[in-house]
């Protein structure tokens, strides 16, 4: 089977290639710029912004499963440049779906908890949607096309993830933390919106178990402990043994930041457990692993 893998370099991407690599026949990924990611037979540079390219990139390589990450991910981005945030995280996959359609080929989509509204710890993967950023909304427009045009899909939406920033340029609310911690700096943490962080290597796993497993549908994926924010970093504090009084809480609306972020969300992952006995990670579990790289 060959896979491709669009945003490669990223957080997720570059888990999910190094999860692929050597065990699908091919592992083709794709990004912006330069090669980052070093688990891959092949590294394409594909622009998604450049949506006519696409078809012709495709055409190129002929995957039999297309694992599409590439996405902008920041939130406040997507809420400052609608635009171009249409372009890349819908119109984009628009072409992708397209592609997928002619050819009766796989597509495995991130989208994200963004698309609800923000007042669950246990959404299904049928709750009603209502995204509350332009983030969640372009995710929510990507999901519709892809409904509307594709059987052989699979839609997974993760929470909150975090892990090393191997070859990612964002950071997560782990690789942040755990320098300004580690570096005695205060900061400024919200307590009012809850989530259950999801540690990228598991969810590597269940796009693995996604992909090879032939599963479709959409699938809600989590970690395992729910906390807000504020009790996540302590919980990072305390295992990195740096003080906690250097946390201090604020409300969201303290970050000033330009998306509005939903305030509860988390996953039951009743399917994923049914279908592929997804069994996630705590913090503490994964801490030793985490801390060793
Ligand atoms: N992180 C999270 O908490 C969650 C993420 N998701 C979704 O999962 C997917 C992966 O997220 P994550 O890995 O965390 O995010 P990252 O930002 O780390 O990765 C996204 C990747 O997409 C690439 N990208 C952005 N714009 C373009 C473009 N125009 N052309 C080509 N590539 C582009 C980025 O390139 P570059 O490396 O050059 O920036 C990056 O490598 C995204 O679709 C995101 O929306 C869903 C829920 C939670
Ligand atoms: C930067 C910052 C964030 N936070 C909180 C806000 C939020 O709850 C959490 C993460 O903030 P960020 O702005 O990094 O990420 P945010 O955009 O809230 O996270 C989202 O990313 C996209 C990709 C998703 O799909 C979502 O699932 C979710 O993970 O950390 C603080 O409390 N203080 C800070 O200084």
């Amino acid at each position: 089977m060959k896979v491709l893998i669009t945003g490669v370099n990223g957080l997720i991407g570059n888990e999910i290639a190094k999860e692929f690599f050597g065990k699908a026949s091919f592992t083709v990924g794709t990004g912006r710029g330069a090669q980052r990611c070093k688990s891959l037979d092949l590294y394409v540079e594909l622009d998604l912004e450049e949506t006519s390219k696409i078809r012709s990139v495709l055409d190129q390589v002929k995957p039999d499963v297309i694992i599409h990450s590439g996405a902008i991910s920041q939130v406040d981005v997507c809420e400052e440049n609608k635009e171009k945030a249409f372009r890349i995280n819908v119109q984009a996959t628009k072409e992708i779906v397209s592609w997928c359609s002619d050819r009766n080929k796989r597509l495995v989509f991130f989208s994200s908890d963004f698309v609800y509204a923000g007042k669950s710890l246990s959404y299904d993967e049928q709750d009603f949607q209502s995204p509350v950023n332009y983030y969640g909304y372009t995710k929510m427009m990507a999901e519709r096309c892809i409904y509307e045009n594709l059987k052989n899909f699979s839609i997974i939406r993760p929470v909150l993830v975090y892990g090393l920033k191997d070859s990612a340029k964002r950071e997560n609310i782990f690789s942040w933390l755990r320098k300004d911690l580690s570096d005695n700096k205060i900061v400024k943490i919200v307590y009012d919106q809850w989530r259950k962080p999801t540690y990228v290597d598991d969810v590597a796993l269940a796009t693995a178990s996604i992909v090879f497993g032939k599963f479709t549908g959409s699938f809600n994926i989590c970690g395992p402990q729910e906390y807000s924010v504020f009790g996540f970093a302590r919980e990072i504090a305390t295992i990195l043994d740096t003080p906690l009084a250097n946390i201090l809480p604020v409300s969201g609306k303290d970050l000033n930041q330009a998306g509005d972020r939903p305030p509860i969300t988390g996953f039951s992952c009743k399917r994923a457990k049914q279908y592929f006995n997804y069994n996630p990670r705590s913090l503490r579990d994964v801490f030793p692993e985490i801390l060793d790289c």
